[in-house]
């Protein structure tokens, strides 16, 4: 990306320049994320979308130094001003935890099945904030209270698979963020939950973010929902930046025909018309992974595509107002009403 966003270091919780990631895959190497760029400053809520393979989960993996075996890491990413591409474990192990703390998508994959989950949250605390058993077992207990678990000196005694999947996951972000790290990273926090456990659930997380100030970066599938929790938005498609900007932006003023097409797509807008019609629809397919498109890689399901897209990927523009978008057409877009540009889906290429 050419378009450097103009934040200070010191504001700056996590900075990420040019970050490619490549994977080895039965089909040849898996480009999982190109040339990506972007910053989240301290208190900030970014939520990065994008649908399914587009590169999300691993930069939150780069980010936190823990991509696949075999994976080939390029470009920077400072988390607090410290270097994690190319870190040795030790720096890594000082960073993890204390730093910058992973929330997953299903607690299952975090939680131990053999010990409780205040025995596994006061061993999180000991090894990042150096407690020692006692202070690190009542400071526990403090942590899955601060989460609204229920009785947390008996939910603390519990093993996982005796809590329900809202408290299981409630105990993993107790355990994620009690060492109060500067940079949470939480993948798709509430897939498994229900509605409103959901809810719940990024509430707290919105609540933990205004305590301690620290940076959230809340990676989904929910691009409305994303907007309404993050103040800014990053879109990703097949690996690579879309749009970024101010959430509500984005979501009013979508630049890329890709948000645009996500957008028009979503059930409540289409019915905001008044008129029932059928929902627009971004007709193809992202890229397969292992492909590596010349030019932009949406282009073969864009309506605005051009011979300039087919040539290269497109810079990171400038949009104003504190956005970049990567699409030589942005203005096209942005001119008019985005839903237009899916309005029939027998239209789209
Ligand atoms: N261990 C791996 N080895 C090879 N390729 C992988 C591996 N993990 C992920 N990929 C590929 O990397 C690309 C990006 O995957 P990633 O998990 O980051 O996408 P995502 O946007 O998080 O998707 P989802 O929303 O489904 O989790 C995909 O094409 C995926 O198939």
């Amino acid at each position: 990306m050419n378009a450097d966003p103009v934040v200070s270091v010191a504001d700056t919780a996590v900075s990420v320049r040019d970050l490619s990631v490549v994977l080895p895959g039965p089909h040849g190497a898996v480009h999982a994320v190109r040339d990506l760029s972007f910053d989240v400053r301290r208190g900030e809520a970014l939520a990065i979308v994008g649908e399914s393979g587009a590169g999300k989960s691993m930069t939150a993996r780069a980010v936190l130094g823990t991509v696949p075996y075999g994976a080939r890491v390029t470009g920077s990413v400072r988390v607090c001003g410290q270097e994690v591409v190319g870190a040795g474990s030790a720096r890594m192990r000082l960073l993890r935890g204390r730093r910058v703390a992973l929330i997953p998508q299903d607690a299952l994959t975090v939680l131990s099945p053999v010990h409780t989950v205040g025995f596994q949250v006061a061993a999180a605390l000991r090894a990042n904030r150096g407690l020692g058993r006692a202070a690190a077992t009542r400071a526990a207990v403090d942590a899955l209270g601060e989460v609204g678990l229920p009785d947390p000196a008996r939910t603390a005694r519990r093993h996982p698979h005796e809590l329900s999947g809202g408290q299981r996951q409630r105990a993993v972000i107790a355990m994620a963020t009690a060492s109060e790290p500067d940079v949470v990273l939480a993948d798709e926090p509430t897939t498994a939950l229900d509605p409103v456990t959901r809810e719940h659930v990024l509430d707290l997380l919105e609540g933990l973010r205004a305590r301690t100030g620290a940076a959230l970066v809340l990676i989904t599938h929910d691009l409305a929902n994303a907007g309404a929790r993050a103040d800014r938005l990053l879109v990703m498609y097949a690996g690579r930046h879309v749009e970024s900007g101010p959430a509500a932006d984005v979501l009013e003023h979508p630049q890329a025909p890709y948000t645009a097409g996500l957008l028009a797509s979503l059930p409540e807008r289409a019915a905001s018309g008044g008129a029932r019609r059928p929902l627009p629809v971004i007709s193809g397919a992202p890229p397969a992974p292992w492909d590596d498109p010349a030019g932009c890689a949406f282009a073969p399901r864009c309506p605005l595509v051009s011979a300039a897209c087919r040539a290269a990927p497109p810079p990171a523009l400038d949009g104003g107002a504190d956005r970049l978008v990567s699409c030589h057409h942005w203005r096209d877009v942005a001119d008019g009403p985005a839903e237009r540009l899916f309005a029939d889906p027998a239209a789209a290429p």
